[in-house]
């Protein structure tokens, strides 16, 4: 898979690597995200912030006359998208008007959002993390625009003049995609589209790219995939609407004519009944695939192991603290959504009680409710734990706002009542300050970091006294012939003495209640 992330993207996120940096190797996104933000603090209305390369001239010039080179642009926005066009990867989807556009690889984005008088700095970390999201889907991100205004406009997202001033931007850097930092209903996008010249998409879109080009269970693929049609469904007609008007207006050939319109609508309502069979299709094999993993699920039950899920923010360090914590090697990577199929690994207390850590899918602010829905079983996965382990990025500017949307997802999956510790990660990166807010944040939180590995044995030590205790005291005496009874008791219980006697092996211990059940017959 050829996906480009620039080499500096990095530091959009903090990662250990950049401490051995020099301060002066920021990002260039770091830089234009600063010009942006920054200005928008002063600004009254909307921010624009450029290349430091150039190309701000042509923004000066409000009144460049965009209508005379509008076909010139149009024909090139058509040619771009059939060149950018990727065959789809679907066979029975094969002739989809839109579907190839879910698969298409971003190239050149502007960033576009909108907050209000009091939400600055929150706009200011979602307009971060959406570049942070765009770089990971292969995206560049050139320049950004906000906007301040209490709601966004209905019909263009943007105000009217801004969506003038945001087109000549994209002109003038050479964009050729609009990320902006919300869901857009189908018909802003539309409008939006036909203001700029250029493809326009919004958070949801990105998030759903990310997601199908990382997942790579059969299961993942699958949920990803209905995801996208979900996402898809409403926003065909629109699509079709503007093709159809884009062939009829100015390609004008022999076959735009009367008969244009009909064609196309059948094509959309083609399409359509297409995407409903495909989703029933898809539905049906995560159907059947649940069984497998509802099995996985009892069996561990069924053995009374218990589980502890890893949960929380994408790129906290989920899967390098599972990792230090079970010296496995779980794929960590700074980019958003590394781990997408849940990874179960067997770990053991330090008194030998066994238990299983699941690394989990992470979660983002907005993130698009098809995937909740699609990925729900996963989700479900935390709500069936014994124990939530909550890792929060320490070092990311916003921590309470990643808590509170994790918490969110956990309530929504009815894991609420579960017994959670809360981990900061990323502690190399925190100073003392930062220290004191986020103690005041959480104040039984355990400091870790998944880097140096400090923290790691008391998180371990946490996690070991959040497990159910066995805590009835039982003296038995297990027949020779029960041996498989004695080896549960060292694995899940806390076996005090072991002593040989003619009738079998005599043991004190504390149990739980479900191996108190199946010690009845042997007690002493
Ligand atoms: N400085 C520092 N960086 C860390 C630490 N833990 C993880 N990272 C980095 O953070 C990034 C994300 O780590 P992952 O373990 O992949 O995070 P995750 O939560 O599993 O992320 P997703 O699977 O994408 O949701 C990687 O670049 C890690 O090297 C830490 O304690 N300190
Ligand atoms: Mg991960």
């Amino acid at each position: 898979m050829t996906k480009r992330v620039p080499a500096d993207s990095d530091q959009v996120f903090s990662d250990a690597d950049v401490q051995d940096q020099p301060v002066a190797t920021r990002s260039r996104i770091d830089d234009a995200l600063d010009r942006v933000l920054s200005r928008a603090g002063r600004s009254e209305s909307a921010t624009v912030i450029r290349d430091l390369t150039g190309g701000a001239q042509a923004l000066d010039a409000e009144t460049h006359d965009l209508d005379a080179d509008l076909d010139a642009i149009r024909m090139e926005r058509e040619d771009r998208a059939s060149l950018r066009r990727v065959g789809s990867l679907s066979t029975e989807l094969e002739d989809v008007t839109e579907v190839e556009y879910r698969q298409l690889r971003l190239e050149k984005v502007v960033l576009i959002g909108i907050y209000s008088e009091k939400s600055t700095e929150d706009a200011e970390n979602s307009l971060r993390e959406l570049a942070a999201l765009a770089e990971t889907a292969g995206a560049e991100v050139l320049d950004g625009l906000l906007q301040r205004r209490a709601k966004p406009d209905p019909a263009t997202y943007l105000g009217k003049g801004k969506a003038q001033e945001l087109a000549e931007l994209v002109a003038a850097v050479g964009a050729d995609t609009v990320i902006a930092d919300t869901e857009l209903a189908p018909s802003q996008r539309r409008a939006l589209e036909d203001v700029v010249k250029v493809k326009v998409i919004d958070r949801t879109a990105v998030i759903l790219d990310i997601f199908s080009q990382h997942a790579k269970s059969r299961e993942g693929k699958a949920q990803v995939e209905l995801a996208q049609l979900q996402y898809l469904l409403p926003r065909l007609r629109g699509w079709g609407e503007s093709m159809s008007r884009q062939a009829g207006g100015q390609v004008g050939s022999a076959g735009a004519g009367m008969g244009s319109r009909g064609p196309g609508e059948t094509k959309m309502e083609l399409d359509r009944r297409k995407i409903h069979t495909r989703m029933a299709k898809l539905r049906k094999q995560i159907q059947a695939m649940a069984p497998a993993r509802e099995a996985k699920r009892a069996n561990r039950k069924r053995g009374e192991v218990p589980s502890v899920a890893i949960a929380g923010y994408t790129n906290a360090g989920k899967s390098s603290l599972l990792n230090r914590l079970t010296g496995t090697q779980e794929f960590v990577q700074n980019q958003l959504f590394a781990t997408l199929d849940t990874a179960i690994r067997h770990a053991e207390t330090d008194d030998g009680r066994q238990f299983t850590y699941a690394d989990t899918v992470g979660f983002v602010r907005e993130l698009p409710h098809q995937l909740v829905e699609a990925f729900r079983s996963t989700f479900e996965e935390v709500g069936d734990a014994d124990v939530i382990l909550h890792v929060v990025d320490g070092s990311h500017p916003d921590p309470s706002a990643q808590l509170r949307t994790v918490r969110e997802v956990i309530s929504e999956v009815g894991a609420q009542g579960i017994p959670e510790i809360v981990a900061f990660n990323k502690s190399d990166l925190i100073d003392d300050s930062q220290r004191l807010v986020l103690h005041g944040l959480v104040p039984d939180a355990v400091f870790v970091s998944a880097r140096t590995g400090e923290g790691i044995e008391e998180l371990g030590r946490r996690v070991f006294a959040a497990l159910p205790v066995p805590d009835q005291e039982v003296i038995v005496v297990i027949p020779y012939s029960h041996g498989e009874l004695v080896a549960e008791l060292h694995e899940r219980n806390r076996v005090m003495d072991t002593e040989y006697v003619e009738a079998g092996t005599r043991v004190r211990a504390f149990v739980t209640a479900e191996m108190l059940a199946k010690l009845e017959p042997y007690l002493a």
